[in-house]
């Protein structure tokens, strides 16, 4: 009998300990949220929000999403698990699925929906830069919102539209189209909150997850144009 080669190749989250040794911590992101196990938000003050709107943007391909950094323009995130400490827009960035649009990272009571956007933010009471704040277990705080197929969404068809030119990755692209990221957000701001890390390595355990409850919606063509360039940029 010949021997048959064998090869295992092992790719992905199982392989990310052995680089990033943060990714076997006790406070790994992305989570399942229980429903039933979530416990009432009690006092928590309001979470508020204020984004700067008019100031050119620019979209770039990381190779595995797309990215629109803020160019430290100003914005203020604060209250609601934030304690009293007031964070800063650093950069957003979203999620898809490349197979039966599966793309989110967090699933609620097991359920994945099409994509999910992360809006990322740092502490700018206690650190000095988004660098040193992203190594922090207080450091960070990521709004999360769920997509789901549905109408289409104008605010976000601001950066959708602009992916045809940024196809591969390190492409980028700038606008200065009026966009407010407030826009992004589900109308209905319930949310469930937990310690977590970021959700590709170095998986640093430094967000605090803010994810909302409500879907946004966008169109079956939208989450065509992020496939179709998401995997591009990814296959790049
Ligand atoms: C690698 C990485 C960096 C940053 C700033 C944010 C994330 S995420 N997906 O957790 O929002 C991942
Ligand atoms: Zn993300």
């Amino acid at each position: 009998p010949y021997l048959v080669p064998v090869v295992i190749l092992i790719v992905g989250p199982a392989t990310w300990v052995e680089k990033f040794p943060e990714a076997r911590g006790t406070r790994q992101s992305p989570v399942d949220i229980v429903t039933s196990r979530a416990s009432s938000g009690g006092s928590a003050p309001p979470l508020v929000w204020r984004y700067s709107v008019n100031h050119p943007r620019s979209v770039v391909n990381p190779g595995y999403c797309w990215r629109v950094d803020e160019n430290g323009y100003d914005s203020e995130l604060r209250g609601g698990p934030l304690g009293s400490d007031v964070y800063k827009l650093q950069q957003w960035h979203c999620h898809w699925g490349s197979v039966n649009g599966e793309g989110s990272e967090h699933t609620v009571d097991g359920r994945a929906f099409s994509g999910e956007l992360h809006l990322v933010h740092w502490n700018t009471s206690k650190y000095n830069s988004f660098t040193e704040a992203a190594g922090q277990p207080d450091g960070l705080a990521v709004l999360g919102v769920l997509l789901m197929v549905g109408s289409k969404h104008d605010e976000l068809d601001k950066v959708v539209r602009l992916l045809p030119y940024i196809q591969h990755k390190g492409d980028k692209v700038t606008f200065s189209e009026p966009l407010n990221p407030a826009n992004l957000l589900p109308k209905r701001i319930a949310y469930w909150t937990y310690p977590g890390s970021l959700t590709t390595p170095p998986c640093t355990e430094s967000v605090t997850w803010i994810l909302f409850k409500e879907p946004v919606q966008v169109s079956a063509e939208q989450v065509r144009l992020n496939l179709c360039y998401y995997v591009n940029g990814k296959n790049v």
